[in-house]
């Protein structure tokens, strides 16, 4: 599935991809029929908000079956694998036959994929976003909520039917949950960036499209929950095709494929079948079921856009961000900010730690900051190297620095991992405002997700406080032993 980073609307909401396909200009639009888009957004969300009235339960497999025979009449060739109730990730793909190692499997046709050109069934809205050039993601939010409220008389009826009626996604916790459940942890602020993004894109799309055309854009069905869903189905089921010029696509069926961090194999479409496969990366028995990877993610990055935490240990792409700083009584506090900017850092500046190290930049960026007043000429190399702009990935060694520079590190470390205690040894009290079962229950869920985030991400600041010790150990250790030969000389001598 594809990496997200900061929406804006007027640019594109994923800058990484190309631009728009250049759009016609059309006439007036004339307005498509009332009855078709009404809707009654009434059923109540367990957070307090409200839900969409399309959808399904996610672990409604009723809908997904119906899916299944609609996909299969309208050109899904015949499958290796059906949608079933799985352990992992409530609904999933499950091979129903042998399926070798290297096999081709799913082959969707670019028909039933559904696009940025794709056909609207409300075309008079279509055009209408096609004259503000929207950029995909904002328009394919857009369209979903368009072919949703059509009912049964959207061609994607049956897929929308089978999608969560509320996907699994941080967009779905409330200030105060995330305040609660992720303090210590940095994809809190991912998340409140998302869903900051999100709104601000539907408020620009209602002030500049919505508003002028409030007969095919009514208030009722295009509003922030129904954008929260929308955006909540393409942060976790979009896909960037690779062979498709990276074209983004939610394809019906493909997204019925669970993550798993033992697999590397990807969605993309086959130019030979002229199709959307994946080729599989290990063999699998009939009744296992088939995974594909959604990309080199950390846990907070799977539980930002998926809702979910793998098992602890069993990411080797998970990482933890260690914020470091310069303080503000630095004497050359202003001459290392600088430095900083001109390379495009800050401080704080966040670098992430995996299970197997830090990245060489972290170090340079710490020399940065221990360094004393009269190593000024050094701070613009130190800074050009702590950023990952700099083509030069060699890395810097002042040896006189080593010590203080693991030193500073270390205590970072060690702070950020009393947060992480502080959070997963003292209890989260429960709101007292909470007066169901259901909000109680979310609320555990929610506690839980949290709960194996900051253990995963715990873990590896652990990880490296221990080698950051050991390493200065050592070379305390390895410094006194030369005092003692020094002092040994001395005494010699005298
Ligand atoms: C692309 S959909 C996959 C199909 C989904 N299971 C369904 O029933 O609609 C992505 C969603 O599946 C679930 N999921 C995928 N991989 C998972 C995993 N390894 N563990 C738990 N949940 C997973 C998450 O809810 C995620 O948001």
């Amino acid at each position: 599935m594809v990496e997200v980073s900061r929406a804006a609307f007027s640019s594109s909401f994923l800058p990484r991809f190309p631009p728009n396909p250049p759009r016609h200009h059309l006439a007036a639009a004339s307005l498509c029929p009332r009855t078709t888009t009404r809707c009654s957004l009434s059923a109540a969300a367990p957070s307090g908000s409200r839900t969409v009235p399309w959808g399904c339960e996610i672990e409604s497999l009723e809908s997904a079956e119906g899916l299944q025979k609609w996909l299969s009449d309208s050109g899904l060739p015949p499958q290796k694998m059906s949608i079933q109730r799985v352990d992992i990730g409530e609904r999933g793909l499950v091979a129903l036959k042998n399926i070798r190692k290297g096999e081709k499997l799913l082959f969707v046709p670019p028909s039933l994929v559904i696009t940025a050109e794709s056909e609207w069934g409300c075309k008079e809205a279509g055009d209408v976003l096609q004259r503000y050039s929207v950029p995909d993601w904002p328009l394919l939010a857009t369209y979903l909520i368009s072919e949703a409220s059509l009912m049964n008389t959207s061609r994607w009826n049956r897929y929308i039917s089978a999608l969560p009626r509320q996907p699994f996604s941080l967009l779905y916790w409330t200030r105060l949950e995330l305040d609660a459940y992720l303090v210590a942890s940095h994809i809190r602020e991912r998340a409140i960036e998302r869903i900051t993004d999100v709104t601000d894109t539907y408020n620009d799309l209602r002030a500049r499209i919505f508003s002028k055309h409030p007969n095919l854009f009514p208030e009722e069905v295009y509003n922030m929950e129904t954008f929260r869903w929308s955006f909540g189905i393409l942060f976790s089921r979009l896909v960037r095709l690779p062979s498709m010029d990276g074209r983004v696509a939610l394809v019906p069926w493909a997204d019925m494929l669970n993550h798993s961090s033992e697999v590397e194999t990807f969605l993309d479409y086959d130019k030979s079948s002229q199709g959307i496969v994946f080729t599989t990366d290990k063999a699998y028995q009939p009744g296992e079921q088939v995974f594909i990877s959604y990309g080199k993610k950390s846990n907070g990055e799977l539980l930002l856009s998926y809702g979910f935490v793998p098992k602890e240990g069993t990411n080797p792409n998970d990482s933890v961000d260690l914020l470091l700083s310069i303080k503000k009584s630095d004497k050359c506090y202003q001459e290392k900010l600088l430095a900083l900017q001109k390379h495009g850092l800050s401080s704080p500046q966040r670098f992430p730690l995996q299970i197997t190290g830090w990245p060489v930049e972290m170090m340079a960026y710490a020399y940065l900051v221990v360094s004393p007043p009269d190593m000024i000429s050094k701070f613009d190399q130190m800074a050009a190297a702590a950023s990952n702009r700099s083509t030069s990935k060699t890395e810097l060694k002042y040896p006189e620095l080593e010590e203080p520079t693991l030193q500073f590190i270390l205590d970072s470390c060690e702070s950020s991992i009393s947060k992480y205690s502080k959070f997963l040894e003292g209890g989260t009290p429960l709101d007292p405002l909470m007066t169901n079962a259901k909000q109680a229950n979310r609320k555990l869920l929610l506690k839980q997700l949290a709960v194996n985030l900051c253990t995963s991400e715990r873990r590896i600041l652990y990880r490296t406080q221990y080698i950051l010790r050991r390493r200065l150990k050592d070379m305390r250790s390895g410094e006194l032993r030369a005092l003692t030969i020094l002092n040994g000389f001395r005494k010699l001598f005298k």
